[in-house]
């Protein structure tokens, strides 16, 4: 278990982080959510160990990651460029990782290499980009540690190797006892991966989503009007989109008011649609957050 306790940080006077709480559960995948400047990199960061925060803890499996430096070995912080990396070789970097994590399974990373069709030798900066971010990912899943922090692993890169690291993440984890926390603000790819989703607004902790849960709790309905779209509807109800007499409305799974006010004028069509984590940001946080 990760437990990230009452973080605050500044960088250069600048509020970066705020009293952000919240934990992370083993074998499981958690999304942190936020726009550009949010501070995920930063949270990341820390509860790897790299930066302290100015007040606050961190407790990774019931040690303090600040004051049990030895737990460190057991998280593995993926940045979101390979620049550190960029001066050692294919082969190298094995000795550099084994220093830092005993447990790296140097079969294990060849094998993947194969998988993944990479030569075995040359240098990392000649790999491409997306080549580069599946190697990091190689990387961390080879070191055994039990925690993988991710920052925004698939930026930038195009739907094929996205879809790959994508894959490739969610059998590591169906694989192995390991907790992943995923930095992005690409809410479809989290959706279809994540637990938990910790939305990070400015520096705190905005919301905090169980997957599971979270389905159940809301109802995406489209309705068609005989005639016009119902003022009502539109000042009173979530509408995330009207076209003319056709509007798709978000109401929270007990609202038995809100289905009143629907059928109060007499909809044509009342039909319940398959609802997407994006809905409810859209909702929840004001459309703020869809960015993708
Ligand atoms: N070394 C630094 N020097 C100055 N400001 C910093 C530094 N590191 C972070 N910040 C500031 O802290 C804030 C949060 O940055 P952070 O990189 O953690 O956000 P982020 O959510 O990861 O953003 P992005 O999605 O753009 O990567 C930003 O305003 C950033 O400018």
């Amino acid at each position: 278990m990760i437990e990230v306790k009452n973080v605050t940080k500044s960088i250069h006077k600048n509020d970066v982080l705020n009293h952000v709480q919240f934990n992370v559960r083993p074998g499981t995948i958690t999304g942190v959510v936020g726009r550009n400047g949010a501070g995920k990199t930063t949270l990341l960061r820390i509860i790897s160990g790299i930066i302290k925060p100015d007040s606050g803890e961190v407790f990774i499996a019931n040690e303090n990651i600040f004051s049990q430096p030895r737990v460190k070995r057991d998280v593995v912080f993926v940045p979101d460029s390979t620049d550190a990396l960029k001066a050692y070789s294919i082969k190298e970097i094995v000795k550099f990782y084994k220093e830092v994590y005993p447990n790296f399974d140097e079969t294990y990373y060849f094998d993947l290499l194969e998988k993944f069709q990479f030569k075995k030798s040359g240098k990392i900066k000649q790999l491409s980009k997306g080549q580069k971010a599946l190697f990091s990912l190689i990387l961390a899943f080879s070191t055994n540690a039990k925690y993988i922090l991710l920052d925004e692993p698939t930026d930038g890169l195009d739907v094929i190797i996205k879809r790959e690291i994508l894959k490739f993440i969610a059998e590591e984890v169906a694989n192995k006892e390991v907790s992943i926390m995923i930095s992005s603000h690409r809410l479809d790819e989290l959706e279809k991966m994540a637990d938990h989703i910790v939305v990070l607004k400015e520096g705190t902790v905005n919301s905090e989503l169980e997957m599971e849960t979270l389905k159940e709790d809301y109802r995406k309905i489209q309705v068609a009007y005989q005639e016009q779209f119902p003022e009502d509807v539109l000042q009173n109800l979530e509408v995330l989109s009207q076209n003319g007499r056709v509007g798709v409305v978000l109401l929270e799974a007990d609202d038995a008011e809100g289905e009143a006010i629907l059928k109060n004028y007499e909809p044509i069509l009342y039909e319940e649609l398959p609802l997407s984590l994006e809905d409810i940001f859209v909702t929840k946080l004001g459309g703020e957050l869809y960015v993708s």
